[in-house]
């Protein structure tokens, strides 16, 4: 298990924390958060590359705030991989086991060959692609035994397919690996393919924790709807009609949800168009006009004449013969109010 407790971190005038986490043997913990939010501090500072004004961090039970990075057992990967440059790729990857009297360890040789890296094995760092470079990295942080794994936007510098390719290798390395892992990332698919559990962090502070699933469906806080998708509505209304968004009437089972006063979020790729039988739990339906269909991929983007504007992603093949009046249902789960004094965060 690796915990951090009350961690406070300052750099300049930035705060990070302070903030409590932790991740159990065999679990990732993605932090989710945008540029400048503090992921890299926060990483740095459970490293060891950073001395936190406040708290503690712990790996395994043992308390290892005051130890130097290079005792505490933690591998880090980071966005530019920092690959020794004058060592080949095998001795990048030997180099933990060749300190500890393990050079002709096998495990070099199936990390070579699980990260696809073996026909690279004689090759400088310099000689090699992006993304090759990330594979040695991440052989190399394995190699050395961690008893926990940081990875600091080790995909972020890479360009898409690429990308996505090391992820899932990097997903079944995770899945298979016996200690904690902590990913920090600005991107919302890497954190969701990534994640058992998600931090949200943003300006320093965690603005909600918990398994990936609840965050995603369960938003409790704005800046966690936003990361993950939810699109602001408006704010919610109540008068004699009951519960509105601007001139949208919504249904009042949404007061079954857990607030009623606050903004209104939904998910877009959930908005329905079509007949009233599509949904039979609808939050809100209304029949109004297409204003503008944006052809992105691989969703489009059907921006509705609704007051105010909601906007739907779907299939292009569910285009055909859209136009004049649709009915347009967003179900009871796509559609969440958000209180206004959960925009504090919360660990
Ligand atoms: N030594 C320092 N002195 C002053 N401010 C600093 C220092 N180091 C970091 N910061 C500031 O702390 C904030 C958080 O930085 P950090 O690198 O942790 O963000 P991040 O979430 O990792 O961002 P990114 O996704 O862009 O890498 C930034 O505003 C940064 O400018």
């Amino acid at each position: 298990m690796l915990a951090v407790s009350d961690l406070l971190t300052q750099a300049g005038s930035f705060r990070l924390g302070p903030l409590n986490l932790s991740v159990r043997a065999g679990r990732v913990l993605v932090v989710l958060g945008p540029s400048g939010a503090g992921k890299s501090m926060l990483l740095d500072t459970i490293a060891g590359f950073r001395t936190p004004r406040r708290g503690n961090v712990q790996l395994n039970g043992l308390d290892i705030t005051r130890l130097p990075a290079d005792q505490r057992r933690i591998g880090v990967v980071f966005q530019d991989a920092a690959l020794f440059p004058h060592l080949s790729v095998r001795d990048n990857v030997g180099f933990a086991p060749t300190l500890h009297g393990r050079r002709r360890d096998p495990e070099i040789d199936e990390l070579l060959a699980r990260f696809g890296i073996t026909h690279l094995a004689r090759r400088a760092p310099r000689s090699l692609s992006g993304g090759e470079r990330q594979r040695v990295a991440l052989a190399r942080a394995l190699a050395a035994r961690p008893a926990a794994l940081l990875l600091d936007e080790p995909l972020s510098a890479l360009d898409q397919p690429v990308r996505e390719e090391l992820r899932d290798v990097l997903r079944e390395t995770l899945n298979e690996l016996a200690v904690p892992a902590i990913h920090v990332t600005h991107d919302r698919d890497e954190a969701l393919r990534l994640a058992d559990d998600l931090a949200i962090l943003d300006a320093g502070s965690l603005r909600q924790t918990g398994p990936t699933d609840q965050l995603t469906h369960q938003p409790i806080d704005t800046v966690t709807a936003r990361l993950l998708g939810w699109t602001e509505l408006g704010p919610a209304t109540r008068d004699a009609d009951g519960l509105h968004v601007g001139d949208l009437p919504l249904d009042p089972a949404i007061l079954a949800a857990p607030a009623t006063q606050g903004t209104v979020f939904y998910r877009p790729e959930e908005v329905l168009i079509g007949g009233p039988d599509r949904h039979p739990s609808a939050a809100l339906r209304v029949r109004t006009k297409v204003a503008e269909v944006v052809p992105t991929v691989p969703l489009a983007r059907v921006l509705l004449g609704t007051a105010p504007p909601i906007t739907a992603l779907v299939l292009h093949r569910d285009l055909e013969g859209l136009g004049g009046e649709v009915e347009v249902t967003v179900p009871l789960h796509a559609l969440r109010v958000i209180a206004p004094d959960s925009s504090s965060p919360r660990a």
